[in-house]
């Protein structure tokens, strides 16, 4: 995250965008990566990223580079509402502020049934801090039971898919739920429920086997760049090895850098090892989230692109009829809140966060156990239509 006006300043906005290794810290609004920078070379989903000749830490000023790596993810006393501090006080007011421009949806879970009445509501959820509470380590991001239950019964009533930057298989293993669409590496991993199909007129399908022998479809826009992911993942996790607390994490079409558990003093030494592995590679960039540097492929799609993609395989797009309500935390999931507040499939993007923060988002909701009263209101909703 990159703090608009200091430390101080209350309103957070998203992280610098980071391109290849040639980094360029970015104070404008996002979603910069899916700007005119892309042209059609390779699937017509290839960007190209301007280059420079330096390193993450020659075109990053160190100061601009470490707040951001630090605002990343605040610190606990300001997150946890549980956690009261001194602070407090101020904090929950500047909330409060804050929610008048981005209202919970819990509050406003009238006013938005208002809109959804008579229409079809179509489902994305992010995982890592929407349905699962951010943890250390990330392999044991566990969701509960009760929001499973909430996720399942949600799915009964409405398409549902869960849209994360993890790998597909690792976010299924965590949610289990085969009645869901799946969509991985922020969206470049596409997978149907068993026994629907999905079809798309530009991209072609694979189908393949699930976990109970079921077919399923898959939708995959980066497997040209499976050998080179493979590649940098072997040498990022070499280069990094050294640094206590690094996690290099393998999501197929993605790979992810933690450095939650680093020492601060180290954070550039990770930066710098990660622009090392990458500068090389021309067809990948890097973007980051939630104290994790995120490499992977430099091709024109995002997690709003896999909404698009989503609602146009489920016959869903450019309907009257039809709400999309995407939940998310993380910059990436921004990518979609911009595509249902301005594209043609006009919808509600829900922001999850405990503090203030600049999104493209209509709604709010504090943490994962707001996102799960939220799934239960719109079940409610909807059994007491009939
Ligand atoms: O798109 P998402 O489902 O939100 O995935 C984004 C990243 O989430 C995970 O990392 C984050 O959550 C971890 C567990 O709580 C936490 O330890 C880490 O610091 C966060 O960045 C996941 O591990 C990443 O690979 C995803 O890219």
């Amino acid at each position: 995250m990159d703090i608009k006006s200091g430390h101080s300043s209350p309103v957070m906005t998203d992280s610098p965008q980071i391109s290849n290794s040639r980094l360029t810290v970015r104070q404008s609004r996002l979603p910069p990566y899916s700007s005119a920078t892309a042209v059609s070379q390779n699937n017509n989903l290839l960007l190209t990223v301007p280059r420079k000749k330096t390193g993450i830490i020659d075109d990053v000023k160190a100061n601009a580079w470490l707040d951001a790596m630090i605002a990343s993810s605040p610190t606990p006393a300001i997150v946890n509402k549980d956690n009261i501090s001194s602070s407090d006080a101020t904090t929950d007011m500047t909330y409060r502020e804050w929610t008048v421009k981005y209202p919970s949806a819990l509050t406003t879970f009238e006013k938005i049934m208002s809109v959804a009445k008579g229409k079809r509501i179509a489902l994305f959820l992010d995982y890592d801090g929407t349905l699962s509470p951010i943890v250390e380590e990330p392999d044991a991001a566990y969701m509960s039971s009760d929001m499973r239950t909430a996720v399942q019964n949600v799915a009964k009533y409405f398409p549902t898919a869960i849209i994360s930057g993890r790998s597909r298989d690792k976010v299924y293993e965590f949610v289990g739920l085969s009645e869901l669409y799946y969509a991985g590496s922020h969206g470049m991993d596409i997978m149907s429920p068993a026994g629907e199909s999905l079809n798309h007129k530009h991209l072609s399908r694979t189908v393949s086997i699930n976990e109970q022998g079921k077919d399923v479809n898959l939708f995959q826009t980066a497997s040209e760049f499976l050998p080179m992911i493979d590649k940098v993942l072997c040498s990022l996790v070499e280069s990094t090895k050294d640094i206590k607390g690094v996690k290099v994490e393998d999501n197929r079409f993605c790979i992810s850098v933690h450095y939650r558990n680093v020492e601060e003093k180290n954070w550039t030494l990770v930066a710098q090892c990660v622009d090392d592995v990458i500068r090389t590679y021309p067809k990948l960039r890097l973007t980051y989230g939630r104290k994790v540097l995120e490499i992977r492929p430099v091709i024109d799609w995002d997690k709003g692109k896999a909404v698009t993609f989503l609602l146009e395989s489920l016959g869903l797009n450019n309907c009257e009829d039809v709400l999309p309500i995407y939940v998310g935390d993380d910059r990436t999931d921004e990518d979609a809140f911009k595509v249902l507040r301005d594209g043609p499939n006009h919808g509600y993007g829900v922001l999850v966060s405990a503090m203030p923060k600049v999104s493209n988002a209509f709604y709010s909701l504090r943490d994962p156990s707001e996102v799960m009263e939220f799934l239960k209101a719109l079940v409610t909703w909807k059994r007491s239509l009939g």
